[in-house]
């Protein structure tokens, strides 16, 4: 039986040497909770500069929760972090309006305006937090809807529109702000395969041509496998993570039972196929 007090490491969680980039956005020794509700704890990571950062696990271990507290809305309750090497909570509010400007966000269902057309949601935070002038905005719309595929779309409604294009709508509005972190919680989630494959297609060109960080949740390991170059398992029952590494990593060579069963789960059900 493998000792959980240390996780399975595939490599050094504050590596800086291999892969694209140095850490940009590191965790240690976090402990996240709800009031007296230990969510997660020891918390070690290190999320690469132009790299896809997977957090992966078994429904309720604390995924989102840890999404939460890495774009500042969940302060952790003992740890540290820091993005590029600031601590963000040492400093005031106003310096983490200014680091959270840094943060995309894309949220499961896209998180549109149901009233506003895309154009209109795209321009949202655009008019909220630049001093632009309208026909900056309308330029900068049509820029993050024809990187999206959506620019032909621009005039409608959420309601008229599938959800693989929500995602994507909402894609267009996360990068309004021109953002280098960029969250994703559940992307594929509801989306067909082929959609799903377009969305990692997508995903793969903002970290290739924009040189975008990218932190994803997900439970789609055929995305998983493709998409991320890192990743952290977290485990509900000893509420820690329990492996670091790639997915493709995690699935090849952790000795954890646990984690290999999970990530293995899909080659699994084939084998056992009649
Ligand atoms: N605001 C909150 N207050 C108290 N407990 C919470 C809160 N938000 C989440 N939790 C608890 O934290 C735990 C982890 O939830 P979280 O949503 O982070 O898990 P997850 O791994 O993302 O789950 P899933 O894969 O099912 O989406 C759960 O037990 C959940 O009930």
């Amino acid at each position: 039986m493998q000792d959980r007090s240390s996780p399975s490491t595939l490599h050094d969680p504050h590596a800086t040497e291999t892969g694209p980039g140095g850490p940009v956005l590191t965790m240690k020794d976090v402990t996240l909770a709800f009031g007296p509700k230990i969510i997660q704890s020891h918390i070690d990571l290190s999320v690469r500069r132009g790299s896809i950062f997977a957090v992966m696990g078994g429904s309720g271990c604390g995924k989102s929760t840890l999404l939460k507290s890495m774009i500042g809305l969940l302060r952790p309750s003992c740890g540290t972090f820091m993005l590029d090497g600031e601590d963000y909570w040492a400093g005031n509010d106003r310096r983490r309006t200014e680091l959270n400007h840094r943060f995309g966000v894309l949220f499961q269902n896209g998180a549109l305006w149901s009233s506003m057309t895309l154009g209109e949601n795209v321009a949202l935070p655009l008019q909220m937090f630049t001093a632009l002038d309208s026909a900056s905005i309308r330029q900068m719309v049509s820029l993050k809807l024809a990187l999206v595929g959506l620019l032909d779309a621009i005039d409608l409604m959420p309601s008229e529109i599938s959800g693989g294009m929500r995602k994507r709508a909402g894609l267009a509005r996360a990068l309004a702000l021109d953002p280098d972190i960029l969250f994703f919680d559940e992307p594929s989630a509801g989306l067909d395969p082929i959609t799903s494959a377009r969305l990692d297609d997508l995903i793969l060109n903002l970290r290739d041509g924009l040189g975008a960080t990218i932190v994803i949740v997900s439970h789609e390991l055929p995305s998983l496998f493709r998409i991320a170059d890192d990743g952290i398992f977290l485990d509900a029952v000893s509420k820690r993570p329990i492996a670091h590494g790639s997915p493709k990593q995690l699935r090849d060579r952790c000795t954890d039972p646990q984690v290999h069963a999970f990530m293995n789960r899909q080659r699994n059900e084939k084998d056992s196929r009649p």
